[in-house]
């Protein structure tokens, strides 16, 4: 009998050499680095440099490349007429997938495959994604653009174009934590995405479209803003314990725990943990600490099951002021990085990817 594999669980598919996932001792590295390392010592814009050259840029090196990013922030007309084009009851992860596409349509290399093609691509979309998130924000908040700054680092210059300021150092170490932490995860289901698109030797821009549709699901990315809609549903720590045994008893999912490879425990977790509770001192609220912690407890206790990821990055990007719905589009601007790094890696090596299915459907028959 055919053996299935259901939703690819525990298959092998391909080789990378971009980054690790260890289950057993719950370690992740990126290029070798441990991504704790990483968020602690290094700007977003090295990890990014990391995962797309395999290497740790040096100060010249990381120089150059930040001035290239930077020298690209500025959308082009038709990028802002398309998201100002959209209604704002659409989801912001609508906004961002659009965009992307918008982006590649416009783009002149687009139908390039090179390499070096590629790399520029990816350059230019992590240098725009963040203006797309920055200004959808700040439409449905009523509020005129703000234009990027080519004088601020990657993550403070996120602050910049949706709040017109760049906040404590604290914050944006914070904020620029969780963007290492979720620049790349090997083969998750948005970057699995990219490359199934990229297999059929497909543009990067439609890949990274894509993916950003697979992001957008609240199994997978839409947790960090599910994460926060059930701190809203809950209200306060003392109804953390009532509130779960409801949902367990509904047999519902509570976002921003499991994991489809860590069964042990998300490796970022207490990284993005530790901040966290930076943050709460920061802005002081323990009452948001203790909700956080009441649901965790409690979910432990009844489940075994443990926070991801986007446990601790939904009261986070709250914190920092982010509207919940912008939360995914965030998380989609740190993503570019390990999205375009997976597909310039599938056409370095490219097989189509087209799995087998198990027909279980009617047996033939003739039409009468
Ligand atoms: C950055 C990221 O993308 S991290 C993932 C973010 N997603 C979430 O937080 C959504 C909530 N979590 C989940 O839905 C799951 O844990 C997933 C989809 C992430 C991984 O799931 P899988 O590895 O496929 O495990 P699966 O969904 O089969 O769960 C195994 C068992 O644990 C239970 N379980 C897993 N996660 C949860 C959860 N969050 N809440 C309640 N029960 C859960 C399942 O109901 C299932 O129980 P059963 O065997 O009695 O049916
Ligand atoms: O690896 C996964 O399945 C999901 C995840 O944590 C990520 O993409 O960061």
């Amino acid at each position: 009998m055919t053996e299935i594999h259901k939703g690819l669980a525990g298959v092998v598919v391909d080789t990378t050499a971009i980054s690790s996932v260890d289950p057993e001792s719950n370690s992740l590295l990126y290029r070798g680095y441990p991504v704790d390392q990483l968020a602690e010592r290094c700007v977003f814009e090295e990890v990014a440099y990391l995962l797309w050259n395999g290497e740790l840029p040096n100060a010249d090196e990381l120089a150059a490349f930040q001035g290239r990013g930077r020298s690209q922030r500025t959308l082009p007309d038709p990028v802002v007429d398309a998201v100002l084009a959209l209604p704002t009851t659409c989801h912001p992860m609508d906004v961002v997938r659009t965009a992307v596409s918008v982006i590649g349509a416009h783009d002149p290399t687009a139908e390039d495959p090179s390499r070096e093609a590629n790399l520029a691509k990816s350059i230019r979309l992590l240098a725009q994604v963040p203006g797309v998130v920055a200004l959808d924000q700040r439409r449905r908040r009523g509020q005129d653009p703000i234009p990027a700054r080519d004088d601020l680092k990657f993550a403070e210059n996120i602050f910049w174009m949706t709040f017109g300021e760049v906040p404590d150092p604290v914050v944006v170490k914070a904020f620029e934590v969780s963007l290492v932490l979720y620049a790349e995860h090997s083969f998750n289901a948005s970057t699995f995405t990219a490359r199934v698109i990229a297999s059929t030797l497909s543009d990067l821009h439609s890949a990274v479209t894509g993916a950003v549709g697979a992001l957008k699901g609240p199994l997978h990315g839409g947790a960090n803003e599910a994460v926060m809609a059930t701190f809203a549903e809950i209200g306060s720590a003392d109804q953390a314990a009532a509130w779960l045994d409801a949902e367990i008893a509904a047999k519902r999912k509570v976002m921003g725990f499991g994991h489809r490879v860590y069964k042990h425990g998300d490796s970022r977790v207490p990284t993005m943990r530790a901040w966290l509770g930076r943050l709460i001192e920061h802005y002081d609220r323990q009452d948001l600490l203790d909700l956080y912690v009441a649901l965790e407890d409690a979910m432990t206790a009844r489940t075994g099951i443990l926070p991801n990821l986007d446990y601790p990055t939904g009261p986070v990007y709250h914190l920092m002021g982010f509207d919940t719905p912008t939360f995914t589009p965030l998380f989609a601007a740190a993503r570019v990085v390990g999205w375009t790094a997976h597909v310039m890696e599938q056409l370095a090596s490219n097989s189509l990817i087209r799995p087998l299915s198990s027909y279980d459907g009617p047996a033939r028959r003739d039409m009468t």
